[in-house]
């Protein structure tokens, strides 16, 4: 009988659904048949294998526990090293389920199974494209009238969390908004966020070994904050819910921050290992003075939209209720105004700053890089992947 084996990972972030199905796919082999419920769990691993649309970490990592609970029943290996970061964020989903009997394990598998089944996921992938139809919509949306060209975080289920795509997706959409013929660029979010910033997956679902995808993350983030350092015309944040890490540091690079009374201002950076990006590391210090901007980037306090205007990170606060209201029928007024006008003295308030700008975004780049690799950053990533799994 093929034993079910706990497998070192190959690098540090293969993909999860690859390792759980060969896993399933060796003990499956050499499983003698056993009892009808038995023969549902077995059909359920193989609705696995079937799957065409990747379920999320979060997920896989259900999927794992509740096998192995199933079949080996409460988590009997030791736990994995620390940098073990797949197997140990497995370990940490399987130990979660504790003395869970195996039957209710399989129960939970061949439920969970069932819920990403082809008939459903065809539904919601019908409905994805469904909605992909109507708005033509990919993570980022954009459009350009009333002389405004706006860009919308339009990734809701994940709270507007920035993938590699979209941080591309952006600077493409700053570079054609640059030279389009709007005279305001405006960023806003779809649903009840702004944007929870990096999209914490980045990392892990990169191929490659981790250095390669730290070194990427470091040149993608490095030209993406570089597009708004250059970006120039008057660059508008129109913030409609919270705001987590770069969606707040890039906000000392905009040159108006609108809130509604419902956003937060969160930059968790100390909590995930990492550091300040976006040049906040100057421009918080320069806005609120080094003492606010140490509560927020070293101490991750968060704030409200009101503290954070009394900070100076933001420029109005708004009523949810009239909030988009307000400030869309402000800056079509805006918009009306000269745009040569508004191009030439914005680059008169920036032009003093821009060279500075650009080494500190070096320097924040290369620091982050090597955060990225650090223990404290690979492990508050892998709490954050398997933070449901223990629920
Ligand atoms: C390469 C350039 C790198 C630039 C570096 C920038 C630094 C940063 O931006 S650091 C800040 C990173 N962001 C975070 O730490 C926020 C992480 N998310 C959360 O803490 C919570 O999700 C949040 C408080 C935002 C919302 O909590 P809830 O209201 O409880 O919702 P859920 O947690 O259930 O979220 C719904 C859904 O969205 C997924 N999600 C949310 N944020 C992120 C994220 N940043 N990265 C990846 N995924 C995110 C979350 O996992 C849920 O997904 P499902 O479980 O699949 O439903």
């Amino acid at each position: 009988m093929a034993a079910m084996t706990w497998r070192p990972a190959r690098c540090w972030c293969p993909s999860l659904l690859q390792v759980f199905r060969f896993q399933v796919a060796q003990v499956h082999l050499g499983r003698p048949t056993m009892r009808a419920s038995q023969q549902d769990f077995e059909n359920a691993m193989n609705q696995v294998k079937l799957l065409k649309k990747d379920p999320g970490n979060q997920v896989k990592l259900k999927l794992y526990a509740l096998y192995k609970q199933a079949t080996d029943g409460p988590c009997n290996m030791p736990k994995p090293g620390v940098f073990d970061l797949v197997n140990k964020a497995k370990w940490e989903a399987w130990n979660a389920l504790g003395s869970l009997p195996k039957e209710t394990a399989r129960q939970n598998y061949v439920d969970l199974v069932s819920s990403l089944s082809p008939s459903s996921e065809a539904s919601s992938q019908g409905k994805h494209e469904a909605d992909e139809k109507v708005q033509g919509s990919k993570d980022i949306v954009v459009t350009s009238e009333d002389g405004i060209t706006k860009i919308v975080l339009n990734r809701p289920t994940k709270k507007n969390a920035i993938t590699f795509q979209m941080y591309q997706d952006i600077i493409l959409a700053l570079k054609n908004a640059s030279t389009d013929s709007s005279a305001i660029t405006a960023f806003t979010g779809t649903g009840d966020y702004y944007c929870s910033g990096n999209d914490l997956t980045n990392f892990t679902s990169a191929s490659g070994g981790k250095e390669e995808a730290a070194s990427r993350g470091a040149v993608v983030l490095r030209e993406f904050v570089n597009s708004f350092i250059d970006f120039p015309k008057p660059l508008v944040a129109v913030v409609n819910g919270p705001a987590v890490g770069i969606s707040v540091t890039l906000l000392g690079l905009f040159d108006a921050v609108y809130a509604s009374d419902k956003a937060t201002f969160h930059t968790p950076f100390s909590h995930l290992g990492q550091s300040p990006e976006a040049c906040s590391s100057y421009t918080f210090p320069k806005i609120m003075g080094s003492a606010k901007a140490t509560e927020m980037l070293l101490f991750g306090k968060k704030l409200t939209a009101r503290e954070a205007w009394a900070q100076g990170l933001v420029t109005e606060v708004f009523p949810e209720s009239t909030f988009e209201n307000e400030v869309w029928t402000r800056l079509k007024a805006y918009a009306k105004l000269p745009p040569n006008s508004m191009r030439i003295s914005k680059e008169l308030i920036r032009k003093n700053e821009k060279e500075k700008l650009h080494a500190i975004n070096a320097e924040e780049c290369t620091t982050l890089q090597a955060r990225w690799l650090s223990e404290e950053c690979i492990n508050a990533l892998m709490n954050f992947m398997s933070r449901k799994a223990k629920l």
